[in-house]
C-alpha cells in the first residue's frame, strides 16, 4: 500500500520530463497531487464506498461521500480512489459472470482482489482505451502489421500467468496509483482471443512503464497567479507493458471474447461508477457556475440582461444534473442484490453534461473578456515602482486590484490555460465519446408509450373516411 501511506518509491517506473523518475516525492506534480487524493483517506470515505448499495439510503449515502471527496478537489480531479472503488464494491455479487477455465478461476480470483482492495485501502487506476493507431482496422490485423502496441495481448502463455505485450492509451492518476486495472470496452471481434484479457497488477511490477504527458502544474508562480493549476495536476499517463508476467490469480480475463466484452458492463463496474462519475461532474459544474455569476457581478456585468439570460441558463442546466442524479437514484432496481442506479439517466447527465460544461466556460470567457489577460505577475502588487498606481487602476467599487486580479486569474485558469484544457478535454472525453454515449442511449431508450401515441394518431388518419 503505498498512495495511502504516501509513499510512492517502490521502485515503480515512471517517466516524466524525459527520465525516469528517482524520488517521486521531490516532484511537485506528484506529491502537491498525492496531498488532493488523500483527502479521500482522511474522509475516512471507504466505509461508505465499499458498502454495496441494498436500499435508496445507501445510495443516497454514497452519492454525499462522493460529493465531499469530489469538493475537496473542487470536482477537478477525476479519478479519485472512490471512482474504482465503488464498481469493486459489488464485485462480489458480479464476478460469477468472469467463470472459471482449466487455468484458473477467474471468478474467485476477482472477489479475492476485491477483498484486498477493501482490506488494505488500496488506489486502483483503470487502463481500457486501446492507442489510436489506425481505427480502421482490428485489433487482430493491427498485430500481424507488426503493430505490437495497438493494444495489450496474451504474448506466452505459461502454466503459472501469461505474458502480456502492448499499451494503453491514457491512464490517468496512474503514476499515483497502487495497481493497475487493465481491460478492454465490449467490442472484441471473435477472432481477437489473444486481446481477451482483464487484470490487475502492482505498478512496480517488472515491465509496467508509466509515460507521464507534460504537466499542466505551475510550480515557479503562487497560487495567486495558478489558483488551480498550482495546486495539483491530474496527471495522465501513456501506459506500456513491455512483456510483463500476470500470474493466474491476478486475472479476471483470458482467452474469452465473451468475457471480455461482458467485463465492463457485466461486473457492475460500468453503472457505479457511472453514479460516482457524474456526482463529481455536478460538483465541477457547480464550481464554474459559482465563477461565472462572481464574475457577473464583480465585474458589474448582472444587470445586463443578456448576462442575466446566460446566467439562469447555467443554474438551469446545474439543476438538471441535480435532479437527474437523484432520479437515478430514485428509479433505481434490484439486480444481483444490489440497488443499481438508472443507467439511462447516468448516460443523459453524462451526455448533457460536456455541453453544459462548455457552456460554463463560454460564459466565463465572455464576462472575463480582455480583462483575463491583461492580469500582471502577482509580484507586481509588491512592486514598489508600481505597486500603488497598479492597485488604484485595477480597483473598482465592486472589488480591489487583488481580488480582482485573483479571481481573473481562477477564470484563466479554467479557460485558457494547459490544466483549464485538459479539464475540458477530459469532460469532453473521459466517460467514452458523446457519439457512443448518444448511440448507446437511443438503442436503450424504452418509447412504448411514445410509438402508441404515435401510431394511434396515424391509425386515427389513416381510417378518416
Ligand atoms: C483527459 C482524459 C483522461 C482519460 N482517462 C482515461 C483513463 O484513466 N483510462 C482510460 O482507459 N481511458 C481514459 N481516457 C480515454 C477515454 O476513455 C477515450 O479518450 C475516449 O473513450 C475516446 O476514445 P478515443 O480517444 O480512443 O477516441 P476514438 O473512439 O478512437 O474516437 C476518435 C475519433 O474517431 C471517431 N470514430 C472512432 N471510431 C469510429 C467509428 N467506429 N465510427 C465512426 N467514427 C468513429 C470518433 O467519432 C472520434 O472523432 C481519458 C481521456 C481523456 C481525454
Amino acid at each position: 500500500m503505498t498512495t495511502k501511506k504516501g509513499n510512492l518509491n517502490d521502485g515503480r517506473s515512471v517517466y516524466l520530463h524525459g527520465k525516469k523518475v528517482k524520488d517521486m516525492a521531490a516532484e511537485p506534480v506528484f506529491s502537491k497531487t498525492l496531498s488532493y487524493i488523500q483527502k479521500y483517506y482522511d474522509l475516512n470515505a471507504s466505509d461508505t464506498m465499499f458498502l454495496p448499495p441494498k436500499t435508496h439510503e445507501d445510495l443516497v449515502k454514497k452519492r454525499e461521500i462522493y460529493e465531499k471527496v469530489s469538493r475537496e478537489s473542487y470536482g477537478f480531479l477525476g479519478r479519485t480512489p472512490d471512482f474504482i472503488n465503488t464498481g469493486i464494491a459489488i464485485l462480489d455479487a458480479y464476478a460469477d459472470v468472469l467463470g472459471a477455465d482449466e487455468r484458473t478461476n477467474y471468478a474467485q480470483n476477482a472477489k479475492n482482489w476485491a477483498k484486498r482492495v477493501k482490506s488494505e485501502d488500496l488506489f486502483i487506476s483503470h487502463a481500457i482505451q486501446n492507442p489510436q493507431v489506425d481505427r480502421s482496422k482490428g485489433l487482430t490485423e493491427l498485430l500481424s502489421d507488426g503493430q505490437e502496441f495497438a493494444a495489450v495481448w496474451i504474448k506466452e502463455k505459461r502454466p503459472d500467468g501469461v505474458i502480456v505485450r502492448g499499451a494503453k492509451q491514457v491512464n490517468t492518476l496512474a503514476p499515483l496509483a497502487d495497481e493497475l486495472l487493465v481491460f478492454n470496452l465490449p467490442g472484441l471481434a471473435p477472432a481477437d482471443k489473444d486481446f481477451a484479457l482483464a487484470f490487475s497488477l502492482p505498478l512496480a511490477t517488472a515491465g509496467v512503464k508509466v509515460v507521464c504527458r507534460k504537466p499542466t502544474m505551475k510550480t515557479d508562480y503562487s497560487l495567486k497567479d495558478y489558483p488551480l493549476s498550482g495546486a495539483f495536476d491530474e496527471m495522465d499517463a501513456f501506459i506500456i507493458l513491455d512483456d510483463v508476467f500476470v500470474p493466474n490469480e491476478s486475472l479476471f480475463v483470458c482467452g474469452s471474447v465473451e468475457k471480455s466484452n461482458a467485463f465492463f458492463p457485466g461486473s457492475g463496474f460500468f453503472v457505479h461508477t457511472a453514479h460516482q462519475d457524474e456526482v463529481r461532474g455536478f460538483v465541477k459544474l457547480e464550481f464554474v457556475t459559482a465563477l461565472a455569476v462572481r464574475l457577473a457581478e464583480k465585474l458589474g456585468l448582472s444587470q445586463f440582461l443578456r448576462v442575466q439570460e446566460m446566467l439562469g441558463s447555467l443554474t438551469v442546466n446545474l439543476e438538471m444534473i441535480k435532479s437527474s442524479i437523484i432520479a437515478s437514484e430514485v428509479t433505481a432496481h434490484m439486480e444481483n442484490g444490489v440497488l443499481t442506479p438508472n443507467m439511462q439517466v447516468l448516460l443523459a447527465v453524462r451526455a448533457s453534461l460536456t455541453n453544459y460544461y462548455d457552456e460554463a466556460l463560454r460564459a466565463i470567457a465572455e464576462f472575463a473578456s480582455g480583462s483575463i489577460v491583461g492580469v500582471p505577475d502577482f509580484r507586481e502588487f509588491e512592486n514598489e515602482e508600481i505597486a500603488d498606481i497598479l492597485k488604484a487602476s485595477m480597483t473598482s467599487p465592486l472589488i480591489n486590484a487583488e481580488d480582482r486580479a485573483l479571481l481573473l486569474n481562477l477564470a484563466w485558469d479554467i479557460t485558457g490555460e494547459s490544466f483549464g484544457q485538459r479539464q475540458r478535454t477530459y469532460e469532453f472525453l473521459h466517460g467514452g465519446n458523446p457519439m457512443w454515449i448518444k448511440n448507446m442511449h437511443w438503442q436503450s431508450e424504452d418509447l412504448t408509450s411514445a410509438y402508441q401515441m404515435l401510431d394511434k394518431v396515424l391509425e386515427n388518419a389513416k381510417s378518416e373516411k
